[in-house]
């Protein structure tokens, strides 16, 4: 039976991104190359619009499972390289549909043709191989334009054509850190791990930052933040999470603020922290999972008189999205089963059973103004504990991603 020799790796909505394409191009490559390092063998060439990686013996199925963690691959296909000479192309195509045919399955071939310099055009080709396909089968076959069983594609390029009849769609985004670093507040709950998800999809590094509050949460609600942040690494490896002693703080506003502003003046503390430990650590912007309307922290006017504290941007990658739809991605990450596990929060505990869902800016700025937060805010940040949480060892990739951010 042939065997595929190479994977075509496809970046679509990299190759639009005019001159940085370049930086973006190396980025992949750089991504591919870690998660590739156990197999040596391997060898990668990244070109303008398409990356091979030529299998030297490698087993092709291990890398295209490790190719779906990838961010900004559009889709790729184990390939078999032959010369640009149309019998020859007819050849191998019947012999890989040989390999995938059983009785009653439909074809189809799609061609691509990179180099406009070949004598046939997309038309010729997908024709000319569809006969060859017959021809084998004494038009015993079938083709089905819309739901083909076995599609049969062929690039062809200045150098060679590629064979292939699988392709498989990747994760689609921007590589890893193409677009500088942003703290993602990450809570226990479903919505901020997604959020991170989402960010690092297009490109952005996350640190994340969790706010806890001993003894009113336990050690195991942290290590729930920490073992959510570990989910996310098998896409980018290593990710610092930084622990925010919050206790204090919370006690305070506590005592102090009008129990119908304790959940906005809460989520302003933790704001402004955040963006403290962002200043800190060079980061750009902060992520987190509000989804308009949810909780009464989400409404416009909590935004705003949340939000007040800074001008830093912040990014809130499920505003407009459905619990349904944020928890389908949940499940897709494997963060779900995680977030559901009913340890407490800082904020639930704390939180009035009737929060103000119109917090008036100006009114939580005269509570705070009573009380010196400043030294608690400073206390707070002298003692966060910064972890770096590492892959999963079970994804087969260890240490894969060493360097890469
Ligand atoms: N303890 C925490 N540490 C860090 N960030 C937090 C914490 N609690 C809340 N946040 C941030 O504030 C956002 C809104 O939190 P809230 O509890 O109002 O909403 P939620 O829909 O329950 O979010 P989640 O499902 O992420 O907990 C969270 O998505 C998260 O980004």
């Amino acid at each position: 039976m042939i065997e595929y020799d190479r994977i075509l790796v496809r970046y679509g909505e990299l190759s639009t991104k005019g001159n940085n394409r370049k930086v973006f191009v190396r980025r992949l490559e750089k991504s591919v190359r870690q998660l590739l390092k156990d197999m040596p063998e391997v060898h990668i060439s990244a070109e303008r619009d398409r990356m091979f990686i030529t299998l030297n013996g490698a087993d092709y199925a291990v890398i295209m499972e490790r190719l779906h963690l990838i961010f900004g691959i559009q889709s790729y296909s184990p390939v078999i390289k032959v010369e640009r000479d149309i019998e020859a192309i007819k050849m191998m195509a019947v012999a890989l549909f040989k390999r995938h045919f059983t009785e009653g399955k439909t074809f189809k071939v799609r061609t691509k043709r990179a180099d406009k310099t070949f004598p046939f055009d997309t038309n010729d080709v997908n024709l000319m191989v569809g006969d060859a396909i017959f021809d084998a089968y004494n038009d015993d076959v079938e083709v089905s334009m819309r739901q083909p069983d076995i599609e049969i594609t062929v690039e062809i390029r200045q150098e060679a054509a590629y064979l292939s009849s699988e392709t498989v769609m990747g994760q689609g985004g921007m590589p890893v850190s193409s677009a500088g670093k942003a703290m993602l507040m990450l809570s226990g709950g479903i919505d901020s791990p997604v959020a991170g998800y989402l960010a690092m999809k297009r490109g952005v590094e996350i640190e994340a930052v969790h706010f806890y509050s001993p003894p009113y949460t336990s050690e195991r609600a942290k290590q729930k933040a920490i073992d959510l942040t570990q989910k996310l690494t098998r896409y980018t490896g290593d990710i610092k999470i930084h622990l925010v002693p919050f206790t204090k703080i919370q006690e305070t506003i506590k005592q102090r603020i009008p129990e119908g502003y304790i959940m906005t003046s809460t989520r302003r503390f933790m704001m402004r922290i955040t963006d403290e430990l962002r200043r800190q650590h060079g980061g750009l912007a902060i992520v987190n999972g509000e989804s308009l309307g949810q909780v009464a922290s989400q409404t416009m006017m909590s935004m705003l008189a949340i939000n007040d504290v800074t001008s830093t941007p912040i990014i809130r990658p499920l505003i407009t999205m459905d619990k349904n739809d944020i928890i389908k991605i949940a499940e897709e990450i494997d963060t779900f089963e995680l977030s559901i596990q009913p340890f407490e929060d800082c904020c639930t505990i704390f939180t009035p059973k009737q929060p103000k869902t119109q917090p008036r800016l100006d009114k939580v700025e005269r509570f705070e103004s009573n009380v010196d937060f400043d030294t608690l805010i400073a206390e707070a940040l002298a003692n966060v504990e910064t972890v770096v949480v590492s892959i999963e060892s079970n994804t087969g990739a260890d240490d894969a991603f060493e360097g890469l951010l």
